[in-house]
């Protein structure tokens, strides 16, 4: 891969770019955008099929959406920190055995609030007063209710519409799945947690799509030691850039030509791009020539939704041993809940968790600010809850945004030299939402499944070790 200083239209003209060719090596090069997982796993295959493969990462550090924060003198992941669907199928499930790291089950699969389940669990009202078990299983089934007449709304009706729209509907044409007071509270509660998985507000998630998605199966786990030690095998041996944001990219011929904010040019025989969606939706990369009609559509068409974290570090564990903590409320904006990650780690951390527009406010508080409103929610339950010693959160660390459909996968890696490569693990539009309540066993862990998936590169990963 050559990496030259010359402008973009200067090199693309005239002698230079036949210079370049004459020092053509054979083997074919490639220039992935972007550094997050998608990125590095691209560059990963690539490197080891023998490629000459280079990164160009805009910030100063890999990883992108995950991000694992040692602050605190052990791993807290800001970012990801769930390997949803713990199976063979998961590309990502061979690299956590073969690195033994150990992943803490949260749920199985199917159940309503994707990746927990309703065993380890306390939810309280605005005084801190905790919800009977009894109400909250109650609720479960009327939610569930709700959920499944919406189908019917999604038959009838050939437009698509938000599910908030479809839950209203549904609610006006059976009064007996209406709740109130404390109830009420609880079924926010749950559109709450399913807005997180969606990373969206309930009015902004499609009817038509939001149970669409195929999520693997095998249940969810909790990464216990974080996520970086993955990021760093993926990125082994890989020639990566950081501080190089990529402003324009140029499709010849025969070659691809990448400007980076700096003016400076860099040329392959093909570039995968793995920004995020909402990058691409901003137009922050020129593409020359315009990016395909089919492409641009479905950028245009997919959307982004945020989910931020606030981690806190006490020096007790004041709190039940349980794996969340929920505060139920009138709305779902105000509901809310903590993940204990003393359940999963051994360590006394709290992550507050926020999702759609909520987050969105969330983000833009200061640090201490977040805090602060983060332990309002938490003196709520636990009025006598102590501060923190230490706190982080996920903004300052680690783009708050999921793109909502990364599984959508943009992957035409072999069809043109320009592609866009999206091997995000988790779709967020179209999550899935099972009827059936799982009631496995949980506890530490389950290790990842022993066999690895052939022919993904990746999978060789025993050398990751
Ligand atoms: C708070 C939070 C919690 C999450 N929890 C989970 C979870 O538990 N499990 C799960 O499966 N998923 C989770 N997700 C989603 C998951 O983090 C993402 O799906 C995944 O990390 C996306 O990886 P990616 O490589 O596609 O994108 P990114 O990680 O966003 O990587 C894209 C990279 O491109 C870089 N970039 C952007 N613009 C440019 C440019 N112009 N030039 C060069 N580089 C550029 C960015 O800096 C970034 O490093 C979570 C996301 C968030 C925000």
């Amino acid at each position: 891969m050559d990496s030259v200083d010359y402008s973009s239209d200067a090199f693309f003209h005239g002698p230079i770019l036949s210079c370049i060719d004459l020092k053509r090596p054979t083997t074919p090069s490639v220039i992935v955008i972007g550094g997050g997982i998608s990125g590095l796993a691209a560059a990963r295959m690539l490197h080891e099929a023998n490629f000459r493969v280079m990164v160009l990462e805009s910030r100063d550090r890999i990883g992108g959406r995950i991000h694992t924060d040692y602050s605190f003198g052990f791993p807290v992941d800001m970012g990801a920190a769930w390997l949803h669907g713990v199976c063979d199928e998961n590309p990502v499930a061979p690299i956590i055995r073969c690195l033994g790291l150990t992943l803490y089950r949260t749920s199985g699969d199917d159940s309503v609030l994707y990746d927990h389940d309703l065993e380890s669990y306390m939810l309280f009202d605005k005084n801190g007063v905790q919800v009977p078990q009894n109400v909250v299983t109650a609720v479960e089934e009327i939610f569930k209710k709700i959920l499944k007449e919406t189908d019917k709304v999604r038959k009838e009706h050939t437009d698509d519409m938000s599910v908030l729209q479809a839950i209203s509907i549904v609610l006006n044409n059976h009064p007996d799945l209406r709740l109130e007071g404390l109830a009420n509270e609880v079924l926010q509660w749950y559109i709450c947690r399913m807005e997180a998985w969606f990373a969206a507000d309930a009015d902004m998630i499609s009817l038509r799509s939001w149970d669409q998605e195929h999520v693997l199966s095998g249940g969810h786990g909790l990464m216990v030691q974080g996520y970086d030690p993955v990021i760093k095998a993926l990125a082994r041996n890989v020639d990566i850039r950081l501080n190089h944001r990529v402003k324009r990219i140029f499709n010849g011929s025969n070659k691809v030509l990448v400007t980076i904010e700096n003016g400076q040019n860099f040329v392959a025989d093909a570039a995968i791009i793995t920004v995020p969606v909402g990058v691409l939706k901003a137009n922050l990369i020129e593409f020359e020539p315009n990016l395909p009609e089919w492409k641009a559509s479905a950028i245009e068409d997919l959307g982004v939704g945020h989910e931020n974290k606030v981690a806190m570090l006490f020096t007790d564990v004041f709190w039940p041993n349980v794996e969340l903590l929920g505060v139920v409320a009138p709305s779902s904006y105000d509901c809310g809940y903590f993940l204990n990650l003393h359940k999963a780690t051994g360590q006394p951390v709290l992550v507050y968790m926020a999702a759609g527009r909520f987050a969105y406010d969330l983000e833009k508080l200061s640090d201490q600010s977040a805090k602060d409103f983060a332990m309002l929610q938490l003196k709520k339950m636990f009025p006598d809850a102590t501060e923190p010693v230490i706190f982080s959160n996920s903004w300052s660390h680690c783009s708050g945004k999921k793109s909502m459909k990364l599984m959508a996968c943009l992957f035409d890696l072999i069809a043109g030299p320009i592609s866009l490569f999206s091997l995000g693990y988790r779709s967020q539009l179209s999550g899935l939402l099972h009827l059936r309540h799982s009631r496995e066993a949980r506890g530490p862990v389950r290790e990842a499944p022993s066999t690895c998936r052939e022919p993904l590169l990746w999978g060789r990963s025993c050398e990751f070790g």
